[in-house]
């Protein structure tokens, strides 16, 4: 039982992050009646222009991030992205306010080294091999350990942030470099991982609510320089990759524990599936799911934190999604080609509203369902194409 937004006895969810897909998580809490209040490091993020009201904080600033908190006093701290104080969520949790998934899920996930030692050595997941690094010496040295092509990231990244590839040891320097300046935290340890040839990745979005674990149908994509370019839903398996996918995600998210939803990121390959990462929230692949199940990503999300029941998930219809990205740095950009991208059979586009582009940005998403995966992504692809950034008025 709550009271109305605003009232006093609201149900209040705070997000810490703001983007496109906080967005949609703050429209489905308000489809609830929830009170919403959405937190990120630059004003004007598009989960700000829906939320009822927002702060601009540098989250990684513990004190800032404790005052913001004991100010709003939520019901719910929903974290949107990893670079978070950790550290202060844990206190807070253990000051009685609760944090989605849990605190410990969130810290164990905001850097690669916490998920991939719990996945990999405490729960026997299989995983690329894997070392770390804390200078271009140490990485020299992994990188002639793992042999080329190996994959190194900033132990603290997303959306493919100073991630590369190091095709010969020649390039460890070059790639050192991207990885010192793409990370989101200013930590400089990196992981070097096995380059793992997969056949297909797959994000696996996984359910824990008061009605046990769940699983929407796995979500196939293609990434391109560590970021999402277009995604779909079903991507077909055997019945057999998908029971180990299952089981995979089950055990990890079993020990990240809480409730809400996680996006399992997995590698199919013809030794079997392998675990990449989790998000402890929805996931940018799954954006298909907002026009291809009956609830989205979101609304399962929001479900499941609010402590609803989920009793089923269906999905509707084959989905595919297509990022718009910015290829230029302005705070002066128009979006355009709306007509044309609308006028796809079965598309709809989601406008991000994010004040500035950068280079990589993702600005926009088109979706779009039909009645095979294949046509989906055509018209997905058809739509994103139509799309257009304008950069100060060129
Ligand atoms: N060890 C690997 N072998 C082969 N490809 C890899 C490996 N690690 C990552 N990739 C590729 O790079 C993509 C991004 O990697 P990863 O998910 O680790 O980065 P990220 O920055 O956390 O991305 P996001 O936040 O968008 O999930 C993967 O989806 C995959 O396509
Ligand atoms: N892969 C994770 C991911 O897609 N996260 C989404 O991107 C936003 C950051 O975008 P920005 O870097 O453009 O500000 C995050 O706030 C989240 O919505
Ligand atoms: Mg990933």
């Amino acid at each position: 039982m709550y009271g109305a937004p605003l009232s006093g006895k609201a149900r209040k969810m705070l997000l810490l992050g703001s983007g496109e897909l906080g967005k949609e998580v703050i429209i489905e809490a308000q489809r609830l009646g929830v009170e919403t209040i959405a937190v990120d490091r630059y004003a004007n993020a598009p989960a700000m222009q829906v939320a009822h009201r927002s702060h601009v904080i540098n989250m990684l600033d513990a004190a800032e991030l404790r005052r913001v908190i004991e100010d709003e006093k939520p019901d719910l701290i929903v974290p949107e992205i990893e670079a978070i104080a950790t550290a202060t969520l844990e206190e807070l949790e253990q000051e009685g306010f609760r944090v989605i998934p849990t605190a410990r899920a969130s810290r164990l996930t905001m850097d690669r080294e916490g998920i991939r030692r719990l996945a990999a050595e405490e729960l026997g997941v299989p995983t690329a091999k894997y070392e770390f690094a804390d200078s271009l010496e140490e990485l020299k040295a992994a990188v002639e350990k793992m042999g080329t092509p190996c994959v190194i990231k900033p132990i603290m990244s997303s959306s493919g942030k100073g991630q590369s590839v190091c095709r010969d040891f020649s390039e460890a320097e070059a790639c050192w470099e991207t990885a010192m300046e793409g990370g989101r935290a200013k930590k400089t340890r990196v992981i070097v991982e096995e380059f793992i040839r997969f056949d297909s990745e797959i994000t696996l979005l996984t359910i824990r609510s008061v009605s046990g674990t769940s699983f929407c149908a796995p979500i196939g994509h293609v990434q391109k320089d560590g970021d999402y370019i277009e995604s779909w839903q079903p991507h077909f398996m055997s019945e057999a990759a998908l029971a180990e996918a299952q089981q995979i995600a089950a055990k990890v998210t079993d020990a990240l524990g809480g409730w809400g939803l996680y996006g399992v990121e997995l590698f199919l390959t013809g030794q079997g599936v392998y675990f990449s990462e989790v998000s402890p929230r929805p996931h940018d692949t799954g954006l298909v799911t907002l026009v291809s199940q009956d609830l989205s990503e979101f609304a399962l999300h929001v479900r499941a934190i609010l402590g609803f029941p989920v009793p089923t998930i269906r999905q509707l219809t084959p989905g595919a999604t297509h990022t718009l990205k910015a290829v230029q740095e302005t705070a002066d950009y128009t979006i355009g080609g709306l007509e044309e991208a609308l006028a796809v059979p079965n598309s709809q586009v989601r406008v991000f509203g994010k004040p500035e582009t950068k280079i990589g940005r993702r600005m926009a998403v088109a979706l779009s369902t039909a009645d095979t995966v294949d046509k989906a992504r055509e018209q997905a692809a058809q739509a994103a194409a139509a799309l257009r950034l304008e950069y100060d008025g060129r």
